[in-house]
């Protein structure tokens, strides 16, 4: 088979930044990266895709509270909104992806696999909320809607504005490994742990049921690359390198570091929690399993990425 490659499509990096949110804009960001996507494929490369969903799951929880507060609609549960959204985002990546390749004559077929991701209810992260996902506010706007809901709780997020977040339990294991596995062995490029898979915990031996939370995508990325033995994880985000000293005069961007020197940046508390430090940690523990090599980067530079002329390179 050709080298396997995992790359992970940042759910931020899909909202264009117009203000709109709407789905043709979505739309327009999936084929914007199915183009570089497919560039990889015609380089040979064998390929899965993974992708966040933190603004829209946020945007899907938000209509769903809106619809019960003014139209007594049902709530729907987190979970629930999790899986829409991976179907919702799966679907448009699969359908760009099909043209983009049909476009080329390139000969791939794309499956996207509604993916279930096994995490513990016991975990620590369920009583204390660290995912931002939905829309960026200023402080007035949280404050405000603080008051009507009490429960809520809202995080700086990386200088962009205030967000709110939701439980974020780690990922233990890919349900549908051996299905994507299978496609993969047929020769299909494969869409799956979408918004970081669809949380569920087990009930008995070989029984599951959902519980209410968002699992970052990078971690569930990492640990779909180790059980499919991927050699390289690419995580496209909003900028086109990882820098220390992100946002500050001295900002510095990285071509090319170690992991011990990733681990010395992350001690220094170069990457903000809840954006760049997750996509860090994830790479770290997908290098210290089986994986080769790590690069994180902007969609628009993959394909000079992978050609060692883009982007951020984490190495053994
Ligand atoms: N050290 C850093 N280097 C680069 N970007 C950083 C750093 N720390 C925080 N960021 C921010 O993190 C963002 C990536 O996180 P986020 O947008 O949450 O991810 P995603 O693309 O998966 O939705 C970047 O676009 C940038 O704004
Ligand atoms: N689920 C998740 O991690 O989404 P983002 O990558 O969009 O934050």
């Amino acid at each position: 088979m050709e080298k396997l490659v995992i790359v992970a499509i940042g759910g931020n990096s899909l909202v264009k930044d117009n203000g709109r949110n709407t789905i043709q804009d979505q739309y327009e960001a999936v084929c914007e990266t199915a183009v570089n996507i497919a560039d990889m494929v015609q380089e040979g490369y064998n390929v899965v895709v993974t992708h966040g969903n933190g603004p829209q799951v946020g945007f899907a929880l938000q209509r769903c509270e809106i619809a019960n507060e003014v139209a007594e609609m049902p709530i729907v549960p987190l979970v629930n909104c999790v899986a829409d959204t991976q179907g919702g985002i799966g679907y448009q990546i699969q359908q760009a992806l099909t043209n983009e390749f049909a476009k080329r004559g390139i000969h791939k077929k794309v499956a996207s696999v509604i993916t279930q991701v096994e995490v513990s209810s016991e975990d620590p992260n369920f009583q204390n909320p660290t995912k931002p996902v939905g829309s960026f506010f200023t402080l007035e706007q949280t404050e405000e809607m603080q008051k009507e809901h009490v429960d809520w709780v809202f995080i700086e997020d990386s200088g962009r504005g205030y967000r709110r977040v939701v439980s974020s339990p780690k990922p233990i294991d890919i349900v549908e490994k051996d299905a994507i596995k299978s496609l993969l062995e047929a020769g299909y490029v494969v869409v799956a742990v979408g918004g970081g898979g669809i949380p569920v915990v087990k009930t008995s031996e070989n029984t599951y049921e959902g519980i209410d939370a968002v699992i970052d995508k990078d971690f569930a990325t990492s640990l779909l690359a180790e059980q499919i033995d991927a050699e390289t994880l690419i995580i496209t985000t909003g900028v086109p390198q990882v820098c220390i000293n992100f946002g500050k005069p001295n900002q510095k961007s990285l071509e090319r570091i170690t992991v011990e020197e990733t681990k010395q940046y992350v001690a220094e508390e170069h990457f903000a929690k809840g954006s760049m430090l997750p996509k860090i940690e994830a790479s770290l523990s997908f290098l210290e399993k089986n994986g080769t090599s790590v690069i994180i980067t902007n969609p628009e530079s993959l394909k000079d990425a992978i050609m060692n002329k883009a982007g951020t390179h984490i190495v053994k």
